[in-house]
């Protein structure tokens, strides 16, 4: 009998009572309101404030999700960077309707994006790449994402046989390494209140702009 989890997670739960998100103050764009929450996590000094759970749809129909962080927002969505032949680069290419979770627990904030990822242009890889730290670079030779490796030691090694190879750079960017946006078409923001009665707004693309919906909790 395993004597596990340690606590008892029943008994585990917040009450979330710091702010409300009505109608009549949330802008327009959806996107004014995720820079004000971002704004709001980075505020307060929130561990990782950039990290979403990025969820793809494999090729067998089910889904999977992982951590990613957010480089950048314009208006061609919301951009990451990754190996294009990772798991999450074959699913993407194969579909790219995808989802974004961001959790900012201690402001009892969660934002869910749904949309369509496309391939950022090489320009955008390689000046984000150039501005990494040179054992990022290097990694991102080495790491041939998502394969089965045969253990910790085949890392050392290559990431020795790279740092040779490339000397003290500079380090181009892997041609298999790049950015991608997710063009959302529907975010949702989720405000904790109390009595589990919380705000949730809904943003869905509509004529040009961005229709407004109060979804239950
Ligand atoms: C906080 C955090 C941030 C991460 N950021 C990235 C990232 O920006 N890009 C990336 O490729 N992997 C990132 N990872 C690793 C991914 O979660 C994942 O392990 C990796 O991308 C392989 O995923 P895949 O096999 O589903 O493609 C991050 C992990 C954590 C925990």
């Amino acid at each position: 009998m395993l004597d596990f989890p340690p606590t008892n997670l029943r008994d585990l739960r917040v009450s979330y009572d710091l702010d409300s998100l009505t109608e009549e103050t949330a802008p327009s764009d959806p996107h004014i309101l995720f820079n004000l929450w971002l704004q709001d996590a980075l505020a307060h000094a929130l561990p990782e404030p950039n990290a979403m759970t990025l969820s793809t749809i494999g090729s067998d129909g089910g889904p999977n999700s992982r951590t990613v962080l957010l480089k950048g927002l314009d208006e061609r969505g919301f951009h990451f960077f990754t190996n294009y032949d990772s798991r999450k680069g074959r699913d993407i290419a194969a579909n790219p309707r995808a989802a974004l979770t961001f959790l900012w627990t201690q402001r009892h904030h969660q934002v869910c994006v749904r949309g369509t990822i496309s391939k950022l242009p090489r320009e955008d890889a390689e000046s984000y790449f150039n501005s990494r730290p040179i054992g990022h670079q290097i990694g991102a030779w080495v790491s041939d994402q998502s394969a089965v490796i045969p253990g910790r030691e085949w890392l050392h090694q290559r990431e020795t046989e790279m740092a040779a190879r490339f000397g003290t750079g500079p380090i181009p960017c892997p041609p298999n390494w790049g950015g991608y946006t997710l063009l959302a078409s529907e975010i949702e923001f989720w405000q904790g209140r109390v009595s589990r009665l919380h705000d949730r707004l809904r943003y869905t693309r509509h004529e040009g702009g961005w229709k407004m919906e109060r979804l239950s909790p």
